[in-house]
């Protein structure tokens, strides 16, 4: 019985890649710079000491963390025995997003570059602007910059609900986010709006559109849902997810933001939850049912969403942690043939200035499926993922990526 699951911890890269130059982001790690603050007693709130990830750590991370950075992380004490095959990777594709990583991960790197809005003020374009404005039947926009979510939402969350103008922002990312009251402005219109500018930006390149529905009565209590939508455009050839599926008739369970990452492509279902602890129990719940050629991928969105741009190391950290003691759970309902990946689809170091993604190593940690325990090296790209994907299900081979199996 073939069955593999794969964890992505959005975000939780393990040390910058010989490339970070290009992103002004030489010496960024999120996992080290976490553990360091840990050490230093800077990520005492909600959580105390040294970062503690006994089951990470036996599974390789604090090892492969050494071999991506040349340095163990501050405060913590390599394990004696490891029980996984750890490794690193670095990133082929043009940039350090979501989509880019999560395709890349599934043996499809994004070689073409997107396109961006640069400018961080007046970021977008007259005519985007006025089409939207025209064809969605708004009063106008708000916002057009740069910003940081939940940032954006104190300055002008009250301006929006006043005007019934959505707030539209972008990042370094290929991105365009709006953010609606949910109430005020409505879910179901917010989703309708994204849909339109889904179809302005065509010709723009643009990877994402976001929805960021949000609720509160003012600014001091504004407040981000779970209803978050992100509207992408396809993969540009067919991941493994996809292969799975056309070619072995396998099941690909998606759970969380999955399905939205993959514009839907390669999924057979979709499973909803929201929360890391709700995401861990649906995993679990899907590892119990899953039969013959299945493929679980789950992403576990607050280590970016909540923590990394944030800037929040105690809470990246504590999340870790939680993670980390549920991570057991999982490792118990493993059948010995089945294959668990655990891996990142950038950085995002807490500790970075700005509020942006970082260009990091991920972490490579896999166990089951005849894996003997130990380094798997670094690796050249994230495909590396896909293509031992590709081979565990006997699916054609991706065009990009080294099996590990
Ligand atoms: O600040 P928020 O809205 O969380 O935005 C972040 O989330 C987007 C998608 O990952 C990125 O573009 C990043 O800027
Ligand atoms: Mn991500
Ligand atoms: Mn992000």
């Amino acid at each position: 019985m073939k069955r593999a699951i794969v964890l992505v911890l959005d975000s939780f890269g393990i040390g910058a890649t010989p490339d970070a130059d290009r992103f002004g982001d030489v010496g960024a790690d999120t996992l080290g710079h976490i553990a360091a603050a840990c050490a230093q007693g800077r990520a005492d709130e909600g959580r105390e000491g040294p970062l503690r990830l006994p089951n990470l750590g036996r599974l390789g991370l604090f090892h492969a963390h050494a071999d991506s950075t040349g340095a163990v992380a501050e405060g913590v004490t390599l394990p004696v025995e490891v029980t996984g095959s750890y490794g690193y990777a670095r990133e082929l594709s043009s940039g350090k997003d979501t989509p880019s990583g999560h395709w890349e991960i599934a043996g499809v790197p994004v070689l073409f570059d997107w396109g961006y809005f640069h400018d961080t003020r007046n970021s977008f374009p007259q005519g985007l602007i006025d089409a939207l404005i025209e064809r969605g039947g708004l009063p106008g926009i708000l916002g057009n910059c740069h910003a940081s979510g939940t940032t954006i939402l104190e300055q002008l969350g009250e301006e929006h609900v006043r005007t019934g103008k959505p707030i539209c922002y972008t990042s370094a990312d290929s991105v365009f986010q709006i953010a609606c009251h949910e109430q005020h402005f409505g879910l179901e219109r917010l989703y309708a709006l994204c849909e339109l500018t889904r179809e302005l930006l065509m010709p723009y390149n643009i990877g994402r559109v976001i929805a960021r529905p949000f609720v509160g009565e003012g600014a001091a209590d504004f407040v981000r849902t779970s209803n978050r939508r992100d509207y992408s455009i396809e993969p540009p050839a067919p991941t493994v997810l996809q292969k799975l599926v056309d070619e072995q008739h396998g099941e690909v369970v998606s759970i969380g933001k999955i399905a939205d990452i993959y514009a839907h492509c390669g999924i057979t279902r979709k499973v909803k939850a929201s929360g890391h602890d709700a995401l861990f129990d649906a995993t679990l719940n899907e590892v119990g049912a899953a039969g013959d050629n299945t493929l679980i991928m789950t992403n576990f969105v607050d280590f970016d969403s909540s923590f990394g741009h944030r800037r929040n190391v105690a809470g990246y950290a504590a999340a870790l942690e939680s993670f980390d003691r549920r991570l057991p759970e999982l490792l118990r309902r493993l059948k010995p043939e089945d294959l668990l990946i655990l891996t990142a689809d950038h950085g995002c170091d807490p500790t970075w200035i700005g509020t942006e993604h970082t260009r990091e190593h991920i972490p490579v940690l896999a166990t089951g499926a005849g894996l003997k325990p130990g380094s798997l090296g670094g690796r050249d790209t994230f495909a590396d993922i896909g293509q031992s994907l590709a081979t565990y299900f006997g699916t054609s081979p991706m065009d990009f990526g080294r099996s590990f199996l």
